[in-house]
């Protein structure tokens, strides 16, 4: 069977087929290919879920082989044996692509592939989009101004109402790690502006909302970072605690008292706790629910720290699944055969473990 026979079939979907994942190729020149070609080695994944890589055919061999030869120890899927969704380029393009560099043709062809995923999709040919990383810089050199996947995603699904959240359960404890980011890919200076209480509503509402539909959670305990160092010291050390987050916070939990809403915590000591969880699970009733990060790195350097092998990033508010791998390109590894693969598989079991749950709120069963 030809391979755009064999992701035609994909198509034809028996009334309870595995949960049916468009798997974007990422920067064809970063370490997208290579994590995509490892994850799809393993029999967990390739067994559960029928997964549809979207992407060039080519551009994926040319990866396969390099790895190949490049002394990588790690089980690879051959290209030849996948379902892939070839999606055309320019010639010119393709000869530009250079594994280990990005530019204007690796970002153009990036930006096509997570187009073609999104659309598919959006036909109910997929249960959800799992994306490998692709390279702002190079969307942007190739023309596409976006802040990253997430914002396109959005923009296409017609909402601007959506969040960024980090899920990664302990190889250590099996806790669950799960933090949202209430601003993202702006620059340090603008959060303080950035972050209205509207916004932060909006950002809670989304967690809330994801906690119960998705992780089947009915009530628990969140945690919300200050902004300042000690929250502010009560407004020695900036005023942004005193003036807008204490304040948001009194009325949000008259809103839901279901949920323990804490904070603002001091950001240093906010990650003791689910540290403790993470590593060793001593007090580990003391750790939240969920998190809640005022800007990208507050959030991000304590779950890469815990997590940055297995972490996910998880686009909330979309009507659409959609997961990724926490790490970039990586274009300094690129085609060496070292990238760990262990974020995106990962980020395909999520992705068919939320789908798996929407079928079910739906009444009816998954394969
Ligand atoms: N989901 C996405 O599309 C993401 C894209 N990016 C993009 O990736 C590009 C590079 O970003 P960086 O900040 O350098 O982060 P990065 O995650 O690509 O690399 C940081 C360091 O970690 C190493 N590394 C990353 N993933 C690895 C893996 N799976 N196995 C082994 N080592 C790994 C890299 O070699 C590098 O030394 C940027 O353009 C950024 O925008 C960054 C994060 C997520
Ligand atoms: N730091 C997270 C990240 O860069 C992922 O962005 P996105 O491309 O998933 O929007």
């Amino acid at each position: 069977m030809s391979q755009s026979q064999s992701h035609q079939n994909n198509f034809i979907s028996p009334p309870q087929h595995r949960p049916r994942l468009a798997l974007t190729l990422g920067d064809p020149a970063g370490i997208g290919p290579e994590v995509i070609l490892k994850a799809l080695a393993d029999p967990q994944i390739s067994k559960n879920f029928d997964v549809t890589v979207v992407g060039s055919q080519d551009l994926l061999l040319e990866n396969y082989t390099k790895v190949l030869v490049s002394g990588n120890l790690v089980p690879l899927a051959n290209p030849e044996n996948l379902s892939i969704l070839d999606v055309a380029l320019e010639e010119q393009i393709k000869s530009e692509i250079l594994i280990g560099t990005g530019n204007a043709a690796s970002g153009a062809a990036s930006f096509a592939y997570l187009e073609r995923a999104i659309a598919h999709t959006q036909k109910g040919e997929f249960d959800a989009i799992v994306t490998a990383p692709i390279a702002k810089s190079a969307w942007k050199a190739a023309g596409y101004d976006y802040p990253g996947q997430t914002e396109l995603l959005a923009e296409k699904s017609g909402t601007d109402r959506y969040g960024m959240l980090f899920v990664a359960r302990s190889p250590h404890t099996d806790w669950t790690l799960r933090c949202l980011l209430a601003t993202t890919h702006i620059p340090l200076c603008q959060v303080p502006e950035v972050l209205t209480p509207e916004l932060l509503t909006k950002k809670l509402d989304l967690l809330v909302e994801c906690l119960e539909k998705d992780f089947g959670l009915e009530s628990g305990k969140i945690a919300i970072a200050g902004l300042n160092p000690h929250s502010g010291e009560q407004g020695q050390i900036g005023r942004e605690e005193q003036e807008k987050i204490l304040p948001w916070l009194e009325q949000e939990r008259q809103k839901r008292p279901q949920w323990r809403l804490d904070g603002p915590i001091p950001p240093d000591t906010m990650w003791v706790d689910p540290g403790k969880a993470w590593y060793s699970g001593v007090d580990s009733t003391k750790a939240a629910d969920a998190y809640l990060a005022l800007y990208h790195d507050q959030g991000l350097i304590p779950v890469k720290l815990m997590a940055f092998d297995r972490a996910v990033n998880t686009s909330i508010g979309l009507p659409f699944i959609r997961t990724s791998p926490d790490h970039g390109t990586a274009f300094n590894i690129a085609g060496q055969g070292i990238a760990d693969a262990t974020s995106m598989k990962a980020a395909i079991k999520l992705a068919g473990e939320l789908a798996r749950v929407r079928v079910q709120r739906r009444g009816g069963v998954m394969g």
